[in-house]
């Protein structure tokens, strides 16, 4: 398999009216990678993959998808990409399998080896079951899988999704995801969106995390953690305490072995060893009503390089 990148991005803006929602962006994903962009609403993943499937233009900066320059190819692009929105686009009023078939035919796939894609996609995405049922009939996780299995009629060499899980429940996430780290398996590439830490630290090999349209940071989940936070995160939580005095409080353990981030419903230290720093905080005569020791997450990473939190 060739090693040259599937997605390079150099100095990529895109500009809506007086703001660039993309604002100058480099990333490059290898072949077979999964590649997540973390962020909260508005950080630019949305547009940045639009770019990407070549669906909007980029006001500055290079762009290559698949060795081709998305501003001249795109036809030939988004041939060999598979596509799944943040919102379903299925026609509801038809069966799971004609929803396939007939998106094989937009590709230009004969009616033959549509039928027997649409047949081992279904199967793929544990849905053969349902084939001759209408999609309204469907659950939401049910949904996102037939987006999934009709992304990959085109067998593409990307799978582009947009926030694959969101609205789901639990159990629909997790055959979500499992069926996603089948398709890794198989060596696409993949590219998501997402602005759950979880989902991405599940499913990513590397992500970037954006924020205001820039890269605040890229990597593997792990090497993240490790840079930007330390591996094991103490919470505290103190009873009937307002904002204002929590942030009062953080400013009494100034000095202490770790880095101190005030929330507006606890305190968390970032500390190479979380036992010695709670004795330093019991040392300033503070007394949490609550002390938990956790593993640090990408939710961490992005708190401290932004000082807010993912989930607004
Ligand atoms: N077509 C458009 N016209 C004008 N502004 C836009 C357009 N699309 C996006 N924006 C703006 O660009 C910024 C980035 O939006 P984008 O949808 O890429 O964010 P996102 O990270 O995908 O967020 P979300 O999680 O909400 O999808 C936002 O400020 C948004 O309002």
């Amino acid at each position: 398999m060739s090693t040259a990148p599937h997605i390079s991005a150099h100095k990529l803006v895109k500009r809506y009216g007086d703001s660039n929602a993309v604002d100058g962006i480099d990333l490059s994903v290898a072949p077979g990678e999964a590649f997540g962009f973390l962020g909260p609403n508005g950080a630019g993943k949305s547009t940045t993959m639009r770019m990407i499937g070549c669906v909007s233009r980029p006001t500055g900066g290079q762009l290559s998808v698949l060795g081709m320059d998305t501003a001249t190819q795109g036809p030939a692009i988004r041939a060999r990409l598979g596509v799944v929105p943040q919102e379903d686009t299925l026609d509801t009023e038809i069966t799971l399998f004609d929803n396939l078939v007939i998106y094989a035919r937009y590709f230009g796939i004969k009616y033959k080896v549509a039928k027997q894609r649409a047949t081992e996609l279904l199967e793929f995405v544990r849905l053969a079951d349902r084939a001759k049922m209408k999609v309204e009939e469907l659950s939401g996780g049910m949904k996102r899988r037939l987006t999934i299995a009709r992304a990959l009629v085109n067998e593409p060499d990307i799978i582009m999704l947009d926030e694959p899980t969101t609205g789901l429940d639990p159990q629909a996430r997790h055959l979500v995801w499992e069926r996603l780290f089948r398709l890794k398996q198989r060596g696409i590439t993949i590219i998501l969106t997402t602005h759950y830490m979880d989902e991405a630290e599940q499913l990513c090999d590397r992500l970037v995390i954006m924020d205001g349209g820039r890269i605040a940071a890229q990597g593997s989940p792990r090497e993240l953690i490790d840079t930007h936070v330390t591996r094991e995160v103490v919470e505290l939580r103190f009873e009937g305490q307002h904002t204002d005095e929590l942030s009062d409080l953080a400013d009494k353990l100034d000095g202490i072995d770790a880095q101190v981030e005030a929330l507006p419903d606890r305190i968390l230290l970032y500390a190479a060893d979380g036992d010695a720093a709670v004795a330093e905080v019991h040392g300033r005569a503070i007394q949490p009503s609550s002390v938990l020791a956790r593993r640090a997450t990408l939710e961490d990473v992005f708190l401290r390089l932004t000082g807010r939190s993912l989930v607004e």
